[in-house]
């Protein structure tokens, strides 16, 4: 068994990780001040407003706490802040490399364009990787709700800043009601504008979803919860090398896998599916990468060689530059090496 320091210590590589479900709460204080919004005084008050109700049923309860973070973070200044204390979250646990997601259109209300939104964030990410030792890039979102046209523009907008700063394109938000196959013209224009794109899938008990986000680009999967009993899509995953972005806590707070035993973990590393362990909200869902780490140990038994070679998977499955890529793999065989001596 890895200790819990031993634990904050192993160098991580972490794919699925929302900005604006992952502020500290000091910093919470300190945008609400800035945005002349009233939070409550007491730490205790404020986390019930941030985080993911105990009651939730399903997704969209989950996501209620991004209602109340959303008007936080509506100027330059508040996402470069935001994407800053992201990173010093992550490099404080020992993250070697993060890919830090928002959606600029939920930036958007008070003038910023959504290159705007991209740029601060960058700004906020290149902060933190000069403060810290952590390399990160950003995801950008669109959420499905949304008209598909507006995503679409707004992956067209961050096409020139992949490699500068930007790192592919995802989507989130309501997937029982807006599968991937409606959001068509928006991933067509992720892919023109050059963007490897990741899909939230199989959230919601809807393991087709998952096949529908490979059928439209999609090189990685975030959640993929559904494919717990779906052994045939399981091993198209393997022989595909499509990447699976594991969130455990996530899961169970949305109900997506209904206990320990329904996530879908043992039978992916089972087909040898490239897999990364990830928070989704270190905030909305109270953890840190490292509990995350704890709950594999504890619940699915596993080793230092286990997280060493999920790292390695996650790194290969890291949308960086291949020479990039080569450079964070020779960190994590450093990293682990101490740990797999015999
Ligand atoms: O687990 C999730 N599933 C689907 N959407 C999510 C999840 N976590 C966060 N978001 C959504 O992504 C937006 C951009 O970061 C958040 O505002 C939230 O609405
Ligand atoms: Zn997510």
């Amino acid at each position: 068994m890895l200790s819990e320091k031993a634990l904050h210590q192993l160098g991580k590589v972490e794919l699925h990780c929302h900005l604006d479900g992952s502020l500290s709460l000091p910093l919470v204080r300190r945008l609400a001040q800035m945005a002349a919004i009233t939070v409550p005084s007491s730490d205790e008050a404020l986390r019930q407003l941030v985080q993911a109700p105990a009651d939730a049923k399903t997704l969209m309860d989950y996501l209620r706490p991004f209602d109340f973070v959303r008007p936080l973070l509506q100027t330059k200044e508040a996402l470069r802040l935001a994407a800053y204390d992201v990173l010093a979250q992550a490099a404080a646990e020992n993250v070697r490399y993060i890919e830090v997601r928002f959606a600029p259109e939920l930036s958007m209300d008070q003038g910023l364009t959504a290159t705007d939104t991209i740029l601060a964030v960058i700004a906020g990410l290149q902060d933190g990787m000069a403060a810290f030792d952590i390399q990160a890039q950003a995801l950008i979102c669109g959420m499905r709700q949304s008209r598909p046209e507006l995503s679409a523009a707004i992956f067209q907008v961050a096409g020139p800043f992949r490699g500068q700063g930007v790192a592919g394109a995802d989507f989130a938000g309501n997937e029982a009601d807006f599968p991937p196959d409606v959001l068509t013209i928006a991933s067509e224009a992720a892919k023109k504008a050059g963007l490897p794109l990741t899909f939230h899938a199989g959230e919601c008990h809807c393991a087709a979803n998952v096949y529908q986000a490979i059928s439209a680009g999609a090189t990685r999967i975030g959640h993929g919860t559904a494919l717990f009993d779906e052994p045939a899509m399981v091993q198209q995953l393997a022989s595909e090398n499509v990447a699976v972005e594991l969130c455990l806590t996530s899961n169970l707070q949305t109900k997506a896998a209904a206990s320990y035993a329904e996530f879908p973990y043992p039978a992916l590393a089972q087909a040898g599916v490239s897999l990364s362990i990830n928070t989704d909200n270190r905030t909305v869902s109270n953890t840190t990468l490292t509990r995350e780490y704890a709950l594999f140990q504890e619940h699915f038994g596993l080793t230092a060689a286990d997280f060493a070679r999920i790292n390695h998977q996650a790194a290969d499955a890291a949308f960086l530059a291949d020479e990039e890529k080569a450079q964070l793999q020779a960190r994590l065989t450093e990293d682990y090496r101490p740990l797999l001596a015999d």
